[in-house]
């Protein structure tokens, strides 16, 4: 018999609207199927726009009691988080974490630094004694890229400003032994130490010269604003409100170990001004972070202790009790990790930021989603699925801001980015935390490796937020908050891609093409 095709109708006789069975799943019902999922596993269903994307709001928790206004935060890793990233982060409205591969009082000065820092300014530019040779300046050529030196009376950043020496002053000195006072400018403009970022420009761009230094009355060396790193602050987009503490200086964390002697560190950090602090664990269910926590409260009530790493919804319940103020959460989902080959635990970063945020939302405590974020599109999974937070560690790697100096390989500007865990790191200084005893085996769970360039944080987060609130548009949630209660009330609806929907869903059966983020 011949189907008939003719819609029903109502009574005014227009087409009645069909019954549309339930679409996709819930997130309660997806992660309930055994299976352990990552991002790129999942792909949410576009929920209804009804409000414009720069309506979005992305402020959130990082902690019980710290609210931020961008829900990305840098990790404590020796090739991410140093005091330029801290700086950076805070500016854009996020905070950086402090690592603690180092001696407590190198890591207490970073906090310090990285609160005072200015955007644009340089804290600690290169000096030189009048004394030393130009063949000095001929090693920072070589070494570092740059040619132009302030000479003060020792040498170091806040003693007496001297003179200032450019290529101009030295390019054409046969003999390289000759001393910086010989041929060093005296005649220098400066500002006063303080100015702000807009008094100062004005004098830099008005001398026309490459640098100017910020003195105090009696002529001390501050800063430096140099024109290059001002005309590139000037093609960022503008960064909104930094993080500011209650002292009016940006927020910054710091990452500690469990042991005894991170006791002190502790102390040290407290003193130098440190926000919050992330006891640094592969496995924090442990008695150790339950005894740190404990110490922790106990002695500096008013710091808020983020614990982890976690990925079950049991360990997130254990450190909650034992009053943990936020949760970091991830095991062996970062770029460089190499914990779920080598010991057999962990989880699919999507499901355990979903598992650990059914309990830690419930219970007020954010979760920050920590490593395996590659681009825009996980952070918004990851924000989507119950998370607060992002850690990023390659994610920020190789930008402007990280440590360490950029190399060139095969036509390609990289920095370093290693694992804390993986062996080169362990030598540096983790060796402490990882059984220092040359007697014990050292078993490596991360690599070591390089990373593109990736320009300024200030670039690439402002443009990077911009993609996660289109996200957010798309999925018809107006913020975290919003998306939170449409994820437990079942309204975010999802599915796990098959192997030939994700490639489907990256680009596909071009020849060639070029893949630029913004
Ligand atoms: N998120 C992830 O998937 C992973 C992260 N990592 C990173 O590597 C670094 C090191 O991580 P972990 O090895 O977990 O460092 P850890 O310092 O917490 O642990 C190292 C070893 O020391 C032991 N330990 C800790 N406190 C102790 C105490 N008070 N007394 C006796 N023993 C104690 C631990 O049980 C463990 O065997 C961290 O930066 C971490 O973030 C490493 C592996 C995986
Ligand atoms: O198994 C590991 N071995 C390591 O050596 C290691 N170092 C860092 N981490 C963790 O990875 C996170 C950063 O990950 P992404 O690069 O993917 O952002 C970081 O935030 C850490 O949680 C490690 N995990
Ligand atoms: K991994």
């Amino acid at each position: 018999m011949a189907k008939n095709h003719r819609a029903a109708t109502d009574v005014n006789g227009r087409p009645e609207l069909p019954i549309v069975e339930d679409d996709g799943f819930s997130a309660e019902m997806l992660f309930r199927q055994g299976y352990s999922y990552t991002y790129d596993d999942l792909i949410f269903h576009p929920g209804f726009i009804n409000f414009a994307t720069d309506a979005v709001d992305l402020s959130t928790h990082l902690t019980r009691n710290i609210q931020l206004r961008t829900p990305c935060v840098s990790s404590p890793m020796d090739t991410v988080t140093e005091a330029a990233m801290a700086a950076a982060m805070a500016t854009v409205g996020g905070i950086g974490f402090i690592h603690y591969n180092n001696q407590p009082q190198v890591q207490a000065a970073l906090v310090k630094k990285a609160k005072s820092q200015r955007v644009a300014f340089m804290p600690d530019p290169v000096c030189l004694r009048p004394s030393d040779p130009i063949s000095h300046i001929d090693l920072l050529k070589e070494t570092r890229g740059f040619s132009s030196v302030l000479v003060t009376e020792d040498g170091k950043v806040g003693s007496k400003l001297l003179g200032v020496v450019t290529s101009r002053d030295t390019d054409f000195v046969v003999d390289r032994s000759t001393e910086l006072c010989e041929v060093m400018s005296r005649d220098i403009i400066s500002a006063p130490a303080g100015a702000s970022l807009e008094e100062a420009s004005r004098v830099l761009i008005e001398s026309k010269k490459s640098l100017l230094p910020l003195v105090t009355d009696t002529g001390e060396l501050t800063e430096l604003l140099c024109r290059t790193d001002l005309k590139s602050h000037r093609q960022n987009p503008d960064s909104g409100f930094p993080s500011l503490g209650a002292d009016g200086k940006f927020l910054v964390g710091a990452a500690v170990g469990t042991r005894e002697s991170d006791q002190i560190r502790l102390q040290l950090l407290v003193d130098a001004g440190v926000n919050v602090v992330i006891l640094d664990s592969s496995q924090g269910d442990s008695i150790y972070q339950r005894k740190m926590i404990e110490y922790v409260k106990k002695v500096h009530p008013e710091l808020d202790v983020i614990a982890g790493n976690v990925v079950t919804a049991y360990q997130a319940r254990n450190l909650i009790e034992a009053g943990a103020d936020a949760l970091r959460v991830g095991m062996g989902s970062g770029s460089i990790c190499t914990t779920q080959e080598v010991c057999a635990v962990g989880r699919g970063q999507g499901t355990a930021v979903y598992k650990t945020a059914a309990v830690g939302n419930a219970m007020g405590v954010p979760i920050i989603a920590d490593g395996g974020i590659a681009n825009s599109g996980h952070v918004v999974k990851a924000l989507s699925l119950g998370a607060s937070t992002v850690m990023m560690g390659s994610f920020l790697a190789g930008t402007d801001e990280a440590p360490g100096e950029f190399f060139i390989q095969d036509g390609l500007r990289l920095k370093k980015y290693r694992g804390m865990g993986s062996l080169e790191a362990m030598a540096k200084g983790s060796d402490a935390r990882y059984l220092g005893d040359k007697s014990r085996l050292k078993i490596a769970q991360g690599v070591s490796g390089s990373v593109a360039a990736k320009g300024s944080v200030l670039r690439l987060i402002p443009y990077t937020l911009h993609a996660v609130k289109q996200g957010f548009q798309d999925l018809g949630t107006p913020s975290i908050s919003a998306a939170h209660d449409a994820l437990v009330a079942g309204s975010i609806r999802l599915e796990v891609r098959t192997g030939a929907a994700q490639k489907e869903g990256g680009v596909h059966d071009l020849v060639s093409y070029e893949k630029r983020r913004f």
